[in-house]
């Protein structure tokens, strides 16, 4: 495959993605209860893994999708931040005794190690409800501006998100993927846990972006395509790292499916064979961007970082 390989052009790209992961982080902040609202412990529990260090990676593609449509950012940055809430929480959940049982994740010890197993379910029910708070506030916001094109985009989008993390959704991956543990399982079925495990929310950030940036229907649906690829890419990569990555690098457990007994692309496939499936995957993301000319340069280059994130 032939691709430009991130140290060539990656200094832009870095700075770039740490400027908007930024603006992420202040909005993120104002989102939440403080922690001193009562009942101050679950406020502390939601902040506590929410600030816990993630790459934001599903809010920047939202407002990278809002740039390639030439959109206003400014309009999906409630959604962007209900993104990162609904991942975290899912996060939070995965981490469980009951479902993966880990005790590292974004470089601290979990939410459940920290504040109780308890504590970890209500504050991911806490993270799950507030997004949805926060995209009706802004539909709600939208309508009374006078605005109401984008108070219908927001209900297009809280529709999608809510069927992308529900149980036809990430919720319905998680449950294929429990499913799954202890046995032999085909190429299918491992498709369809990371279509909807990780590849659902992804495309629906995309969507997100585009949707109120207020992209053509044409345009929705190439970054639909190219997220759908990069969830793919970005599972498979997560698979690759659980074998060969660094604990501290990554900050969560190497071997984590390993001891789960999980079947993953390099389980079922090996090592070279996952690596070229997420080559391809990329690349095609990359065919995907055809349309776009340069304001889609920063959803080209973080598909080929995939490639070489080691976190
Ligand atoms: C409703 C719930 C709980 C959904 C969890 C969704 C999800 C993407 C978990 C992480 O997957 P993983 O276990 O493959 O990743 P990691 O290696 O980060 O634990
Ligand atoms: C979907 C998967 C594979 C879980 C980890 O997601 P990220 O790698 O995006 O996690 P954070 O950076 O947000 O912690």
């Amino acid at each position: 495959m032939q691709v430009e390989t991130i140290a060539q052009q990656t200094y832009d790209l870095k700075k770039e993605l740490k400027k908007m992961a930024q603006q992420i982080d202040q909005a993120l902040v104002k989102a939440l209860p403080e922690e001193e609202a009562i009942p101050s412990i679950i406020h502390q529990s939601m902040r506590y893994s929410l600030f816990a260090g993630g790459k934001r990676l599903r809010p920047l593609l939202a407002l990278a999708a809002c740039q390639a449509v030439q959109g206003d950012q400014n309009k999906v940055m409630a959604a962007a931040c209900a993104l990162e809430m609904i991942h975290t929480y899912s996060l939070i959940h995965d981490d469980l005794p009951a479902m993966d049982d880990d005790d590292l994740r974004r470089g601290k010890p979990t939410n459940h190690i920290v504040y109780g197993e308890a504590m970890a379910i209500l504050a991911g029910d806490g993270l799950l409800t507030r997004a949805f708070g926060l995209l009706a506030e802004a539909a709600f916001a939208e309508a009374k501006g006078q605005s109401a094109e984008v108070a219908q985009r927001y209900l297009q989008v809280i529709t999608e998100i809510a069927q992308a993390s529900g149980s036809q959704g990430m919720i319905g991956g998680q449950v294929m993927d429990m499913e799954a543990e202890e046995k032999a399982i085909d190429l299918p079925t491992m498709e369809y846990i990371h279509q909807h495990k990780t590849g659902a929310l992804i495309k629906t950030s995309l969507r997100t972006g585009a949707i109120l940036g207020g992209g053509s229907h044409e345009a929705i649906e190439a970054l639909s395509a190219y997220g759908e690829y990069l969830g793919l890419a970005f599972q498979i990569t997560d698979d690759l790292l659980d074998i060969q990555g660094d604990t501290e690098k990554l900050g969560k457990p190497v071997g984590s499916d390993e001891k789960n007994q999980k079947s993953t692309y390099p389980s079922l496939l090996g090592v070279e064979k996952a690596r070229e499936a997420a080559e391809e995957a990329v690349q095609s993301a990359v065919e995907a961007l055809e349309p776009f000319g340069s304001e889609a340069e920063l959803l080209r280059q973080l598909a080929l970082y995939l490639l070489e994130r080691e976190n």
